[in-house]
């Protein structure tokens, strides 16, 4: 087997009494979609940071191609988030700049690694959001003037444009209506298949993992409780709390 793109081993945070992470393993291979579920509070947007490098654990080791995360420099990780990694926030306000033009949210990823070429830089803004959908006359407004939805398609848009092997998503469908989720849903599961993306994603929403993910890891209390195969952990769950979250997703 090759080696995962994303190993991290033993985190474990406090957030002063409150145990956050509790030496938690995880690893993310190329191509693969991994979801993390657990209830409010259970710790999943913690472990995002820190496996991202954002928050440094108290005990541990993240590694992205073998190298140590957390021990590199500043510059060195900033990079990162620029070129390997991408990041899908809740918020579409987090990861996108409201008063800057869609195409400009989309273009100034690219000249952030280089691009110059504006004609160039225009017709790639464009590509991309017509594979997420939205209308080419909108290039010039401002995503303040778009809907939820399409704010989360811009926002995954200025993210892959860049073409990064891993995309860090944060509840991408969180706060929208359910018709708007299953087609933000739909379309981050074709574009992850389609471009061979690894997506570390943060969900409570079991249905959104057992349609995305190829693994589910579920935390309560800053601990993983049980991981494996998607169907396996969903349609035979081993830990009571996970029997808990699938029946209670059955009886909703
Ligand atoms: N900056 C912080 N300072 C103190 N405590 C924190 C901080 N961030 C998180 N916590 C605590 O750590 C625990 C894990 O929080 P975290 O946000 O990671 O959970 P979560 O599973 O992402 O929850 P949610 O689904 O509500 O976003 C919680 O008890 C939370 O109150």
């Amino acid at each position: 087997m090759t080696r995962p793109m994303l190993e991290a081993r033993g985190l474990t945070l406090h957030f002063g009494a409150i145990p956050a992470l509790v030496d938690v393993t995880i690893d993310v291979a190329e191509g693969e979609v991994v979801a993390i579920v657990g209830e409010s509070g259970s710790g999943k947007t913690t472990l995002l940071r820190v496996l991202s490098g954002l928050m440094p654990p108290d005990a541990g080791t993240v590694r992205w191609l073998g190298e140590d995360v957390h021990a590199m420099g500043e510059a060195a990780r900033r990079r990162l988030l620029r070129t390997d990694w991408g990041f899908v926030h809740q918020n579409p306000r987090d990861g996108l700049r409201l008063n800057v033009s869609a195409g400009g949210n989309v273009g100034e990823r690219l000249m952030a690694i280089g691009a110059r070429h504006y004609g160039n830089i225009r017709g790639e803004a464009l590509s991309w959001l017509a594979k997420v959908e939205i209308d080419a006359t909108r290039i010039d407004d401002l995503p303040r003037t778009f809907s939820g939805g399409m704010q989360q398609r811009l926002q995954i848009a200025r993210t892959l444009v860049t073409h990064p092997k891993l995309v860090f998503m944060d509840e991408p469908t969180g706060g929208l209506d359910v018709s708007v989720q299953a087609r933000l849903l739909d379309l981050i599961r074709s574009l992850s298949r389609e471009l061979g993306l690894s997506v570390l994603i943060v969900t409570h929403d079991i249905a959104a993992a057992r349609l995305l993910a190829d693994r589910i890891l579920v935390m309560r209390r800053g601990r993983v409780v049980e991981q494996g195969l998607t169907d396996r952990v969903l349609d035979d769950p081993q830990h009571p709390y996970t029997q808990l979250l699938v029946s209670s997703v059955l009886a909703a």
